[in-house]
C-alpha cells in the first residue's frame, strides 16, 4: 500500500501530534495513508471507501496543513475563505465541523471553522462569516445563499474544494448549485 509505512503524522508541520493524540489516532487508516500523501502535493483526489474508514481525516488533515501555509491571494483578500466543504446533509456537516475542530486544536495558529449547518436561519450565519474564517462547512443550497446574499465571497480566495459524499452531492441534485457557487 502506497505510503502507508513512510507515513507518520510527522508530515504535519504545523500541526502538533498533540491533536491526533487526544484522538487516539496511533497511525493513519489506510485511506488516510494512500490520500495524504497525494493530497499534500496539491493532487486532486477522488477517493471512496468505506463507512468509518477515517474519510474525513484523509481530507482534513491536508486541508489544515495547507491552511497553515500562506494564502495564494493577494493580500487584499487573504484572509478571506480559502477551503469549502461540500456535504449532502446538515447532520454531516456538523459532523465534518467537530473533526476539523478537533484536529485544527493544537495548530501552530488559530484556524477558523465556519458551520453553516448549525442554524437554520441565514441572518443568524451572517456573523460567523464576518469573522473570517479560513474553511466553510456547509450544503451547496445553503452556501449559493450566502453567495447571493453577499454574506460569503469565495471567487478570490478559494484555494481547496472538497466534494464530502459527492456521490450524495450529485445523486441528491445539487449538481447545478455546485456548478453555481463555482463560477
Ligand atoms: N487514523 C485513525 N486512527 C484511529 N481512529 C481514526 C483514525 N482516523 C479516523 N478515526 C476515527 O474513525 C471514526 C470514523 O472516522 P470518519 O468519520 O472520518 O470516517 P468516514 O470514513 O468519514 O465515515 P463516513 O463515511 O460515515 O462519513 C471517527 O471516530 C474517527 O475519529
Amino acid at each position: 500500500m502506497r505510503g502507508r509505512d513512510a507515513l507518520g503524522w510527522g508530515c504535519f508541520a504545523g500541526l502538533t501530534p498533540q491533536a491526533v493524540a487526544e484522538l487516539g489516532w496511533a497511525a493513519p487508516t489506510a485511506i488516510q495513508a494512500e490520500a495524504i500523501p497525494l493530497a499534500l502535493e496539491g493532487r486532486d483526489l477522488l477517493a471512496r471507501a468505506r463507512t468509518g474508514s477515517g474519510k474525513t481525516g484523509a481530507y482534513g488533515l491536508p486541508l489544515l496543513q495547507h491552511l497553515l501555509r500562506p494564502a495564494q491571494a493577494p493580500s487584499a483578500v487573504a484572509q478571506a475563505v480559502r477551503a469549502l466543504v461540500l456535504v449532502p446533509s446538515k447532520e454531516l456537516g456538523q459532523q465534518v465541523v467537530r473533526s476539523l475542530r478537533q484536529l485544527a486544536a493544537f495548530c501552530a495558529r488559530d484556524v477558523r471553522v465556519a458551520d453553516l449547518c448549525a442554524q437554520t436561519d441565514l441572518a443568524a450565519q451572517r456573523p460567523v462569516l464576518m469573522e473570517k474564517p479560513d474553511v466553510v462547512v456547509g450544503t451547496p443550497g445553503r452556501v449559493l445563499a450566502h453567495l447571493s446574499a453577499r454574506s460569503l465571497s469565495l471567487r478570490h480566495s478559494l484555494e481547496l474544494l472538497v466534494l464530502d459524499e459527492a456521490d450524495l452531492l450529485l445523486s441528491f441534485g445539487f449538481g447545478e448549485d455546485i456548478k453555481s457557487l463555482l463560477w
